[in-house]
């Protein structure tokens, strides 16, 4: 009998850890992540949030373990890994549409560049269209897709955004704070709509946030980072006043509301800039 073999998990880290300019920021990170999964990376201000997407993008080798991305070691330029940046935000003069901005996530490289006319109606052209407005559609875009970038609000910017990053169909979607600087209905909303790309189209998507409480009820799996230590796990198995308490260094508790959803209070505010950076 032929055993049936397990499928390749998505990311995979073991023992990881990272170092910057000679500190260790985290270590000892186990995570085991599969198709279609949806996952936070949690924890205080400075403490390597963005550095884990930047190792599992291969831009920062680790100091120690191993990071594997679809069954392979982790390397720069895959195209089947997608990727939004921390804080992007757009002029409020760019006369750019967001179409055009979602296109970028097919083919950047040539944007700005006019397609000869006969390119403009080739079989490739009509099926990035397609794919554009494929991507628009599921992210709920459609009615303001060719409207300028800069004149659209931040919720409708980030759905373009995130649009851009799923055209051009990857397996993993890393997120650097794609909630930030949205209001608390926007959250949710941005956080269902991940949560429906997951489930509907299989794509793992590996998100770093600063507010667990909008995104708790949609996620599979949470990584808590704080100095010295991390946890990995399910909601359920990480997310309590315990956990918290010692990774935070600070009282936090977890409530659960009458109907049963987990509610994180006291957990330590973002504050609303980096100050350490950004002076
Ligand atoms: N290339 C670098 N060289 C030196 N230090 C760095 C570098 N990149 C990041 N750091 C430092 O590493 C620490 C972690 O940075 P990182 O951006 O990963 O934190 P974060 O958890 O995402 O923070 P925040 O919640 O504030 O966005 C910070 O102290 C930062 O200044």
């Amino acid at each position: 009998m032929t055993a049936t073999a397990l499928p390749v998990p998505v990311v995979e880290l073991s023992g990881a850890a990272v170092s910057v300019g000679g500190r260790t920021l985290w270590s000892g990170v186990d995570l085991t992540v599969g198709a279609g999964e949806f996952v936070a990376v949690l924890g205080p201000n400075g403490v390597g949030k963005s550095t884990m997407v930047k190792a599992l993008l291969g831009l920062l080798p680790l100091a120690q373990g191993e990071a594997r991305v679809l069954g392979r070691p982790v390397g720069t330029g895959n195209p089947e890994v997608g990727y939004l940046p921390q804080r992007r935000s757009f002029d409020a003069q760019l006369r750019v549409r967001g179409v055009d901005v979602v296109r970028l996530g097919l083919d950047g490289t040539r944007w700005g560049v006019p397609l000869p006319l006969a390119g403009r109606f080739s079989a490739r052209a009509r099926a990035a269209q397609a794919r554009v407005r494929e991507v628009v559609e599921l992210v709920g875009a459609t009615a303001y897709a060719h409207r300028p970038i800069g004149e659209l609000s931040g919720g409708e910017q980030q759905r373009l955004l995130i649009a851009q990053a799923l055209a051009s169909r990857p397996r993993l979607l890393l997120l650097d704070e794609p909630l930030d600087s949205l209001d608390l209905p926007n959250q949710a909303a941005v956080a269902a709509l991940i949560s429906r790309i997951c489930a509907t189209d299989g794509v793992t998507v590996l998100m770093v946030a600063h507010d667990v409480n909008p995104i708790l009820g949609y996620l599979d799996t949470v990584v808590y980072l704080a100095q010295g230590g991390a946890a990995t796990g399910t909601p359920r198995e990480v997310i309590t006043s315990e956990t918290l308490t010692r990774l935070y260094g600070t009282p936090v508790e977890v409530l659960t509301t009458s109907d049963g959803r987990l509610v994180v209070v006291g957990q330590p505010e973002a504050p609303h800039t980096h100050s350490e950076r950004h002076p």
